[in-house]
């Protein structure tokens, strides 16, 4: 066999990056190399260019980003920093390169005002600084390689890092009772099904020149939940494994005040990457069942 194809991935610990890592050790032709801080550090344009050439990268994953929503909101030159112009240098490199570049972006470039789910074409309308940011990010990155897959996904959870499905879990331990808005829908990804669907994106723009396979993908769980319905399922599953268990009470957004406004409806149509790359993710249900199993066994 020939050697597997090296997909550099940027950030450490992040959940995608880590689930990249699980995934890509039970399969042979693809090897992980995460690049992280502080050798490649996206604030830092001059550490990117040397760090990933000496990953030797067939293909890069632009997974890290300044994901502190509600923080985003004060550190506006940090969010642009790490999420727009640092992925436009990680682009400007593959380029030079000439490898492909998945980039991961958000639900969030969308003001949550259209009635279904989104397609790719939409108008984006992000309402804070972390959208607008990724939205830069999503396109100088594709002005400046267009050898590119970007991928928005949305409510990214796994067990690894700092996510919902972790902060509720924790919270049970201490509280019978949480409080979760029930006006937000959207659909829950598993970052290990993302990981999955990177690998056959990747493969695929390996594999190929067609044009079909590049541009922007939409990439979520398959269904749509509130918050709160998420939080429920979560604790449903939880309580069957013996683990945490808090009741929630569905509360309007207007009762969780935050720095960061975030969209009503950003549930993604998933139509175009199912066509064009044959990926499909589980429903979110199930994929939120084997995290929590993960976590509480
Ligand atoms: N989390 C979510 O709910 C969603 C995420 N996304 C997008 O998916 C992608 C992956 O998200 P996810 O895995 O959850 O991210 P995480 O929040 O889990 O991790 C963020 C990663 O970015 C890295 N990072 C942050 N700042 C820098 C920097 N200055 N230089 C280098 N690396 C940096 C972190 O590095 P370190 O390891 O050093 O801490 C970490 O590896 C992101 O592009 C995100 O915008 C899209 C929709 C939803
Ligand atoms: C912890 C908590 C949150 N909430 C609300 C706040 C918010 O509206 C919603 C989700 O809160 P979080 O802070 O976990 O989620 P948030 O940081 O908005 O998650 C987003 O992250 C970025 C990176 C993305 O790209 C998005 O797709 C999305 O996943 O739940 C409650 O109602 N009760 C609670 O106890
Ligand atoms: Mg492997």
């Amino acid at each position: 066999m020939s050697r597997p194809w090296r997909f550099v991935v940027t950030g450490l610990t992040g959940q995608v990056v880590q689930s990249l890592a699980v995934r890509s050790s039970q399969c042979e032709d693809v090897q992980i190399v995460a690049i992280g801080r502080p050798d490649f550090d996206l604030a830092n344009a001059e550490t990117i260019a040397r760090s990933i050439e000496t990953a030797r990268p067939d293909l890069i994953v632009s997974a890290a980003a300044y994901t502190a929503v509600d923080q985003a909101e004060s550190n506006e030159s940090d969010a642009f920093a790490v999420n727009a112009e640092g992925p436009a240098v990680v682009a400007r490199v593959a380029k030079t390169l000439d490898v492909p570049v998945v980039h991961l972006s958000t639900d969030y470039v969308f003001d949550g005002s259209k009635a279904g789910p989104y397609v790719e074409s939409d108008p984006v309308a992000p309402l804070g600084v972390y959208g607008r940011s990724k939205l830069l990010g999503e396109q100088l990155v594709a002005s400046s390689q267009e050898n590119h897959a970007i991928l928005r996904t949305a409510w990214v959870y796994s067990p690894f890092g700092k996510n919902f499905l972790r902060t509720m879990l924790r919270a049970a331990e201490t509280r019978p009772e949480l409080s979760v808005v029930d006006d937000q829908v959207g659909n829950p990804t598993s970052a290990l099904d993302i990981a999955d669907a990177i690998l056959t994106v990747g493969r695929n723009l390996l594999g190929s020149n067609d044009l079909a396979l590049r541009g922007i993908f939409h990439l979520t769980g398959r269904g749509a939940a509130t918050w709160a319905e998420f939080a429920e399922e979560i604790f449903r599953v939880s309580k069957t494994l013996g683990g945490p268990f808090a009741k929630i009470n569905r509360i309007s957004t207007h009762e969780y005040p935050t720095p960061a406004q975030r969209p009503a409806n950003s549930q993604l149509s998933c139509e175009h990457i199912a066509e064009h790359h044959g990926v499909v993710l589980p429903n979110w249900k199930i994929s939120t069942g084997d995290v929590v199993g993960r976590l509480t066994r």
